[in-house]
């Protein structure tokens, strides 16, 4: 028999779970799918783990930071003892999850879900209707069409490891490669490589703090090259050959794992989305202001829709978005998305949000560039920090906050302060006006502005 829901959420991560939430609270009779445990990308496979991993790290970085200077610790990090770790938090979250929802009302389904029709789905061979959907099926690692791609451990395969190889190349050098990169090398690896294609790594961040960070990544002892195209990966034995092409010629990188960080595409293959008369193109689901796609029952949201940057709080906040437009029965409201940060949670983390110094300067803005080296303020000096810095743009007259990008310990934290003044409004006067507690991170922004 046909199941029929007024609502089917694709998807049981961020970008769903929300929504599905608030129509079982509205009383509406909910179904959620998710082909793999409830949870999503960030709580299992991706911030959160990750995070968990790099917390080891962060010991060791410590330790090295403050030898000489009181502290002679000597740390190492235990691979499988911090996996293991690890799935303290990634076993418990989908029980928690699903029982969550089962709680509010909602029907848990496991199975990839694909369109048949506008207003049905199949699921295990069997026939679901609904009268709306909510597709936030996330992405996935793009294919890069390189001979023995399929030698490529990805993201999620890394942060399950039972055992730490010796030997790491990471395939570009954006979020995932930097991030792991950094783990993998400060928990005992002896050879790590980033192969970036472009001339520099994490290419959406301010170029003169990414130079601190090469710096720093150097100093670690991860041989990063740029202008480095991966263009082949062999098998030979137990090794891996990975060749690269660079203007000075092709190169080849020998190594015990080759991990994918070239970037990641909507997962929307699978869907059938045509049958739905959902559109999308390759950046996504197409959806228009309220996260409505082209067929109006159906909305998405998160990293598989055309929408915004694809971070976990973009997700959230695009779901719950969609979710009022859902219930409204009207496009009610708006994304209008407030000042988004983002941080790379290397050591030091560099973060930014706002406008790069390139894009005001496109955008024809008058500004003032506060761009310092901080390794001789108080809050870098008493924890041994070397790489810390920071670029403010502060546009003239208004004297509004048009961007800030950091680099630092205390950087994930002061970024967000950065959001909520920008949010707000504050010039760089009433920034300098607070008072903060001291010493702390916090009560370093008054001197960035
Ligand atoms: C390694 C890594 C680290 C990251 N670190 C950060 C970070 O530090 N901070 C940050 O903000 N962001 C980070 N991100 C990005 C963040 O994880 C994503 O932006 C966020 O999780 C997207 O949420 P979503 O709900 O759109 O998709 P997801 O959380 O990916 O959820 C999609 C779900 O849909 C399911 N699904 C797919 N197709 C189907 C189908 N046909 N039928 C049924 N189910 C289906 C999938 O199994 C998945 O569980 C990271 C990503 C990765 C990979
Ligand atoms: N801290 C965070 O917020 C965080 C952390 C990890 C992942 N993420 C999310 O996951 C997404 C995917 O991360 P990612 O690191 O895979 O992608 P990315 O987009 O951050 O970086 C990909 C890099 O790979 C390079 N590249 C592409 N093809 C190449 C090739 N053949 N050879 C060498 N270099 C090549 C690109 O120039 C680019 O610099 C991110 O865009 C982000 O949305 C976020």
């Amino acid at each position: 028999m046909t199941k029929t829901y007024d609502l089917i959420v694709i998807g049981g991560g961020t970008g769903g779970n929300g929504v599905a939430r608030m129509a079982a609270n509205a009383g509406w009779k909910v179904a959620s799918i998710d082909s793999l445990p409830f949870g999503g990308t960030c709580a299992l496979r991706g911030c959160d783990p990750k995070k968990m991993l790099i917390a080891a790290t962060e010991g060791v970085e410590w330790a090295e930071n403050m030898k000489g200077k009181g502290l002679e610790a000597k740390t190492s990090v235990d691979w499988p003892d911090m996996i293991a770790f690890k799935r303290t938090f990634t076993d418990n979250m989908p029980p928690r999850i699903e029982g969550g929802l089962e709680k509010a009302g909602i029907d848990v389904l496991h199975g990839a879900a694909r369109f048949t029709g506008a207003d049905s789905i199949e699921l295990n061979g069997e026939t679901l209707t609904a009268k709306h959907f909510h597709i936030a099926t996330g992405a996935r690692p793009m294919t890069l069409n390189i001979p023995g791609e399929e030698h490529l451990t990805t993201s999620t395969e890394f942060l399950d490891l039972p055992e730490r190889p010796d030997r790491i190349a990471f395939v570009g050098g954006g979020f995932i490669a930097m991030e792991f990169a950094h783990v993998a090398r400060r928990a005992g690896a002896s050879e790590v490589t980033v192969l970036e294609m472009m001339d520099r790594p994490l290419g959406n961040f301010d170029p003169d703090l990414v130079g601190m960070l090469v710096d720093a990544t150097e100093e670690l002892g991860i041989d990063l090259r740029t202008k480095a195209k991966v263009a082949k990966i062999e098998k030979k034995g137990e090794e891996f050959v990975v060749t690269v092409e660079r203007p000075s010629g092709t190169e080849t990188v020998i190594c015990d794992l080759v991990v994918h960080g070239t970037g990641r595409v909507p997962d929307i293959d699978g869907l059938n989305l045509k049958a739905a008369g959902v559109e999308h193109s390759r950046r996504g689901i197409k959806v228009n202001a309220s996260m409505r796609t082209t067929n109006p029952a159906i909305f998405a949201a998160g990293d598989c829709a055309d929408s915004g940057p694809n971070l976990t709080p973009v997700s959230a906040f695009e779901g719950r978005v969609a979710g009022k437009n859902l219930l409204a029965g009207k496009d009610e409201r708006t994304v209008k998305y407030p000042p988004v940060p983002s941080v790379v949670f290397t050591l030091p983390m560099v973060a930014t949000v706002g406008l790069s110094e390139a894009a005001a300067s496109e955008q024809d803005l008058q500004f003032d560039t506060h761009f310092a080296k901080t390794d001789g303020w108080y809050s870098s000096l008493r924890v041994g920090a070397k790489h810390t810095g920071y670029k403010v743009l502060v546009e003239q007259g208004s004297g509004r906050i048009l961007g800030a990008h950091l680099i630092g310990p205390g950087a994930e934290e002061q970024i967000n302060l950065f959001a909520m003044a920008m949010g707000a409004g504050q010039t760089a006067n009433q920034i300098k006006a607070m008072i903060f507690a001291y010493p702390s991170y916090a009560s370093d922004i008054g001197s960035m502005v």
